[in-house]
């Protein structure tokens, strides 16, 4: 019998704690983590400090910092805000649903001397504690809260941590170096966000 029984997170707090003992080690499981990440109850009043949306576009919110070996980060979508479509910079990616619902969009790489339309590969809709997973090599995606009633918030985890990734035009499949910010750190508001046509939405 395998002896994989895997906790159940029963707060945010102690779900992090979990996630800086797993990520402490050199080798990670994926099904392990993305399995810890969905079996966490979402409960808003452990994370709505973290949670600060704007108007215009869905914003990036560092909750911790993993020890070096992780990003985790709560992301909050207004009605109708999304990505573009973007790659993951080599690390992994696994994003999990505190409320509402996004819709993820699959792409595969643009060939290398692209011309015409990106490839959409296909597309689901997460529901609140799913968790879904992303690397390069399963492609790239562009993920958007399409509800024009309800906001969405959802919980990420990058490792390695990454700070620019690629952004990809649907129409040409031309890519473009972007520079990733948050919009809040440790539940504090930043100041001074520069770039702003530069971030991936
Ligand atoms: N990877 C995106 C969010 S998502 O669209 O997966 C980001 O970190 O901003
Ligand atoms: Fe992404």
């Amino acid at each position: 019998m395998e002896q994989t029984e895997v906790m159940k997170p029963e707060t945010l707090d102690d779900l992090i704690k979990i996630l800086h003992e797993i990520f402490s080690g050199n080798n990670i499981n994926i099904e392990e983590v993305q399995s810890i990440m969905e079996s966490y109850e979402s409960k808003p009043q452990e994370w709505k400090k973290y949670a600060k949306f704007d108007q215009f576009r869905y914003t990036r919110n560092l909750v911790d910092e993993g020890n070096g070996k992780f990003n985790l980060m709560i992301l909050c979508w207004g009605e109708g805000h999304g990505s573009s479509i973007h790659d993951h910079t080599d690390s992994h990616c696994f994003m999990k649903l505190l409320q509402g619902q996004l819709k993820e969009t699959l792409f595969d790489w643009p060939e290398k001397k692209a011309h015409g339309a990106m490839k959409k590969k296909s597309e689901r809709v997460l529901p609140e504690n799913q968790c879904a997973y992303i690397n390069d090599s399963i492609g790239l995606h562009r993920v958007e809260n399409v509800s024009h009633t309800e906001c969405a918030v959802s919980l990420h985890l990058y490792s390695p941590p990454f700070d620019y990734c690629q952004t990809f035009d649907q129409r040409t499949g031309h890519k473009n170096p972007v520079k990733m910010t948050f919009w809040s750190k440790f539940g504090e508001k930043t100041t001074n966000e520069t770039a702003v046509s530069q971030e991936n939405n």
